[in-house]
């Protein structure tokens, strides 16, 4: 895209529709009389006299715990210098903007005419009363650190100058580990700052906080190096001051440099001052919107190099908006009253540490990328990873209580965590459990498409986060190839190519052959079949070599199911197999069933799915209540279906009391229990909605789970293959990395469950 077009773009995004990049949005009912009795006069006056009574009661009664003000003055706005108040105001929209969809923290964003230090404490202090705390932005130095200074030690509700400390944590954490890619020590580094204002100075001081020794860091402003003998600096930059004086400008500053950081303006640094640096040098050539020097040019003129920019078209987005929005919603949970050291190196510690951890699929989707690994090209997180809430947020919040800014505690923070993730609308309590369930025995688990990019990343996560052992099926040669193109991790897990494995094949062949001789299979076509991946895997499940097979992503349903039913054959006592979907929704899961299997269920074959469900259900720790759906209510409509739903609701309150089932019924009625309640007061469902449906053909539940899933109203995750002997697990065609996941995680549990001993009665 050439310059003008994306001028045009940027322009254009900003005026389409409604002009600017955020809105106010009620959070209250507010469509009946009553309703704005309550939101305005006169209701509005109770909560006045609460707070009127007691200042901490802003808190329950209005908003003030989740905003954060935005506030600049545009002396410093980015790297465009003073540009006034009015023109900086698309940056602070854009600020707001970044604190809702990260942290869901509602912003508004004040552009003060406030040229003088005292005008804009003045400024700030009286619009302290609406918000729980304040993020100061792109006002210049050295005014930010009196104004910053005055506001901290004023102001009872947390103050942060965004370009200082988040600039300085996300590059904090950004150098810790450029220096372990790079083999280099904190403190021998030699460092280079070019610019000398709030984003630098603060930056540099969290370095040496960080470990980097004091003379081996020097600092540029426009001016040249900042020495000794300068009398035109304040005393916060004089604390950068040299007086070393074999150094007449930055070219000379960098010769043997390990670390150069640009705080600075764009273009200011050229590819021949980089040839000086050490060995293994690194970069960070923050200034937006164009940093000190491009990133190619950068990486082109030294292949040993770690860049990075504050772009996030470039790898190694080191900006600061991994900082804020995660650093504020921490404070603003404790209800800090400050943001203090021991918070920011929190912060700084746990954006350094995620970088490690295994990067979830949709991250590198978000990008067009394949794997994001930690190395030279990815050295920090990216902005859209939605791990940061929790993983930054807690960690501030830990260090404002135990540093003892905090006025209110956290007591389950399992449950905070719950909440944060609620937040970003992720709601994977049940699933969580599910993990910690699966993590405290993993299992041993044989992938039966292992030649395949997203079963060999899935099984890296798997291994890596302890929920499971893999076993990989395949090509020896083809998976090797995938891993290292992808630069996945799985060292030491086992590769099995069941080709290669003439006794295996043998022995599983006679079994298969003893099951199903009678059923057509003789011992030269067993023989054969064990040559495929899933009749292979399913005969290790079998016979104990693996505790459970997640197969499926590559061929149909039927096609992966039959292995498993012939090899392993359904559990003592079940009749069929079902299949059935967890739907993760805002209002908790839902079960459906059967949404796999069963294409059109007799009345008997609806309560086998209803049994086989609830038995399930119960496995998740969740007390079944089922719904059997038609399109009728308890007779309201006649018709095959409605009957035949009927009479499997028959069957079940007499043979099976104790399954808490009802229906036929329509599914709003399902889930509404006030309407169900209403209408039909004696039904068993209407004291509280139900949380499994079951569908009275494969079609209606298939179209249902998948319609949910596309309009994004739930995760799905499934399908779980019900009432086999040994668990066996089939993931559908083209599923997700993550899917594959949740599914590996769902076999372990089963695997649990299945090989529980069998406790005797004394
Ligand atoms: N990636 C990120 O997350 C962030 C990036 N930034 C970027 O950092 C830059 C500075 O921001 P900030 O500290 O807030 O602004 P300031 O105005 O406070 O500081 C700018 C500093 O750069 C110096 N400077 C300007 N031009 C040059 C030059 N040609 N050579 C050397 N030094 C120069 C100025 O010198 P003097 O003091 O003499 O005027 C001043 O010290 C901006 O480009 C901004 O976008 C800022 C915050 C976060
Ligand atoms: C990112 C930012 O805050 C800045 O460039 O000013
Ligand atoms: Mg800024």
């Amino acid at each position: 895209m050439n310059t003008q077009n994306k001028k045009q773009d940027a322009l254009d995004y900003h005026s389409q529709g409604r002009p600017g990049k955020i809105e106010v949005v009620p959070t209250k009912p507010h469509s009946s009389q009553r309703d704005l009795t309550l939101a305005y006069s006169p209701g509005v006056a109770e909560p006045c006299l609460e707070i009127a009574a007691d200042a901490d009661k802003a808190y329950n009664y209005t908003a003030k715990g989740n905003l954060v003000a935005v506030i600049s003055n545009g002396t410093a706005v980015l790297g465009l210098g003073n540009i006034g108040a009015l023109a900086s105001k698309p940056v602070m929209e854009g600020k707001g903007l970044l604190f809702k969809i990260f942290a869901d923290i509602d912003v508004f964003d004040l552009e003060l005419n406030a040229d003088s230090v005292e005008d804009f404490i003045k400024m700030v202090k009286g619009v302290e009363p609406t918000f729980g705390g304040i993020n100061l932005e792109d006002i210049k130095a050295p005014e930010c650190f009196e104004i910053e200074r005055r506001l901290k030690a004023e102001l009872n509700i947390p103050v942060m100058h965004d370009d200082q400390h988040g600039t300085a944590i996300i590059s904090g954490a950004a150098l810790l580990n450029a220096c372990e890619l790079q083999k280099k020590k904190l403190k021998d580094i030699k460092v280079v700052v070019s610019g000398a204002g709030a984003a630098a100075v603060s930056c540099a001081k969290m370095y040496l906080s960080l470990g980097v020794t004091p003379k081996n860091l020097v600092m540029f402003d426009i001016n040249g190096l900042i020495t000794t003998s300068r009398t035109d600096l304040d005393e916060i930059r004089m604390e950068f001051a040299t007086s070393r004086k074999d150094i007449n400008n930055i070219t000379d500053a960098l010769k043997g440099a390990d670390v150069l950081i640009g705080l600075s303006a764009g273009d200011v640094i050229k590819p021949e001052m980089l040839m000086g640096m050490a060995k293994n040098p690194i970069v960070f050539a923050m200034a937006n919107p164009n940093p000190e020097i491009a990133y190619d040019l950068a990486v082109k003129t030294r292949k040993d190099i770690i860049m990075a920019t504050g772009r996030s078209d470039y790898p190694n987005q080191v900006n600061n908006v991994l900082g804020f929005p995660y650093i504020f919603r921490g404070a603003l949970d404790v209800r800090a009253t400050s943001i203090n050291e021991e918070m920011k190196i929190a912060a700084v510690r746990a954006i350094a540490n995620l970088a490690k951890k295994s990067v979830p699929d949709a991250v590198s989707q978000a990008y067009n990328a394949r794997n994001f690994k930690f190395g030279k090209e990815y050295i920090i997180p990216k902005p859209v990873d939605s791990r940061l809430i929790t993983e930054v947020s807690m960690a501030v919040a830990k260090a404002a209580i135990e540093s003892g800014v905090a006025r209110k505690a956290i007591a389950d923070w399992s449950k905070y965590e719950d909440e944060l993730k609620k937040r970003l609308g992720i709601d994977d309590t049940i699933m969580r459990q599910v993990t910690t369930n699966a993590k405290a025995n993993p299992k041993k688990v044989v992938f039966a498409e292992a030649d395949n990019y997203k079963i060999l990343k899935a099984a890296q996560i798997v291994k890596e986060e302890k929920i499971a052992i893999p076993i990989l099926l395949g090509n020896k040669e083809a998976i090797q190839r995938i891993i290292y193109e992808n630069v996945l991790d799985l060292e030491g897990v086992e590769i099995i190519e069941p080709v290669l494995e003439q006794e295996r094949i043998k022995k599983y062949a006679e079994a298969l052959y003893q099951k199903r001789q009678r059923r057509g299979v003789t011992l030269f076509e067993a023989n054969k079949l064990m040559r495929d991946r899933n009749y292979f895997g399913a005969s290790m499940v079998e016979f104990g070599e693996a505790d459970a097979m997640i197969s499926g992503l590559t061929k149909n349903y039927a096609t992966t199911v039959k292995p498993a039913l012939q090899v392993i054959g359904v559990e003592p006592g079940v009749k069929r197999v079902a299949g059935m979907y967890m739907m993760i929704t805002k209002k908790g899961p839902v079960f459906f069933g059967d949404t796999t299997v069963n294409v059109d269920p007799t009345p008997e074959e609806l309560v086998d799915i209803t049994l086989l469900v609830n038995k399930s259900v119960k496995q998740f720790n969740v007390k079944p209540r089922i719904a059997l759906l038609s399109y009728s209510n308890f007779g309201s409509n006649t018709g095959e279906i409605p009957e035949k739903v009927r009479q499997a609701v028959r069957l079940l309150h007499k043979n099976h009391p104790d399954v808490v089932a009802d229906g036929e019924m329509q599914a709003n009625f399902a889930m509404n229990n006030e309407m169900l309640k209403e209408n039909f007061p004696f039904s068993a469902l209407s004291d509280a909605p139900a949380n499994t449906l079951i569908f009275p053909t494969l079609e209606s539940g298939n179209m249902a789970y998948k319609l949910l899933q596309e309009l994004g109203e739930a995760e799905a995750v499934g399908p779980i293959l019900l009432g086999l002997n040994k668990p066996v697990h089939i993931v559908q065609l083209g599923s997700s990395v993550r899917e594959i996941v949740n599914m590996v995680t769902i076999a372990v549990v089963d695997a649990q469950a299945k090989t529980k001993p069998v406790t005797t009665k004394k």
